[in-house]
């Protein structure tokens, strides 16, 4: 992948000393992007008749993460994709791009652009809540393609559970057996490193 990506959980950016100017930024935008989630948590459970308490209970400041990702100009773009195919570990995520094209999203069996504005966010349903809500919400499979002329940055906030939490379809018949989000995690390490993409959810249908 054309990508260099850093990750952050929330509490450890308050001790980055060396980087002031970056930690004020993140903190910035974590500052803003939070409340967002709780109350976008709140919503999306309400309207499954999901107790608001299991994320209260399974995700914090300590299971939420940073992704700050920078795509460097591509030689051979065509040859190579900045991130490949995935659908996200989380309940949902929540981006900002910058100006630059590059995010495609997956759409009835084919590519569809996101138009890059700097001033909106883009919310992404993620695996997590694609299995909780027993397929109701459905996470969307993204890429992102390399550039040859511009670089392109975007930070993702991962609204996602500390690694044993469960996680059960709501509703009956369940599509996906029950699993913790370590099991998960490790599923997808494993996939990445024997099939070479991640495979995602599929693994865990019924
Ligand atoms: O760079 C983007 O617009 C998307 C990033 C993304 O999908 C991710 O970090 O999971
Ligand atoms: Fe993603």
């Amino acid at each position: 992948m054309w990508s260099e990506a850093l990750h952050m959980f929330l509490p450890d950016i308050a001790n980055m000393d060396q980087h002031t100017n970056l930690r004020s930024s993140v903190d910035g935008f974590v500052r803003a992007v939070s409340p967002l989630a709780e109350s976008l948590v709140q919503i999306l459970a309400e309207e499954l008749n999901i107790k608001f308490s299991y994320f209260q209970h399974n995700c914090s400041a300590n299971t939420c993460y940073l992704r700050l990702n920078r795509y460097p100009t591509c030689p051979f773009p065509s040859k190579i994709v900045g991130l490949l195919p995935h659908e996200d570990p989380s309940f949902f995520t929540i981006v900002h791009q910058d100006h630059i094209e590059g995010l495609q999203l997956m759409k009835d069996g084919n590519w569809i652009s996101v138009k890059p504005n700097s001033q909106a966010l883009i919310v992404n349903i993620g695996d997590l809540f694609r299995a909780l809500s027993n397929g109701v919400y459905t996470s969307v499979k993204h890429r992102v393609i390399a550039a040859e002329k511009v670089e392109r940055f975007s930070v993702a906030f991962f609204y996602g559970p500390s690694i044993d939490a469960v996680i059960e379809s709501y509703a009956t018949p369940p599509l996906y057996r029950k699993f913790t989000f370590g099991e998960y995690q490790e599923q997808t390490m494993k996939d990445l490193k024997e099939a070479g993409e991640k495979v995602g959810l599929s693994r865990f249908l019924l």
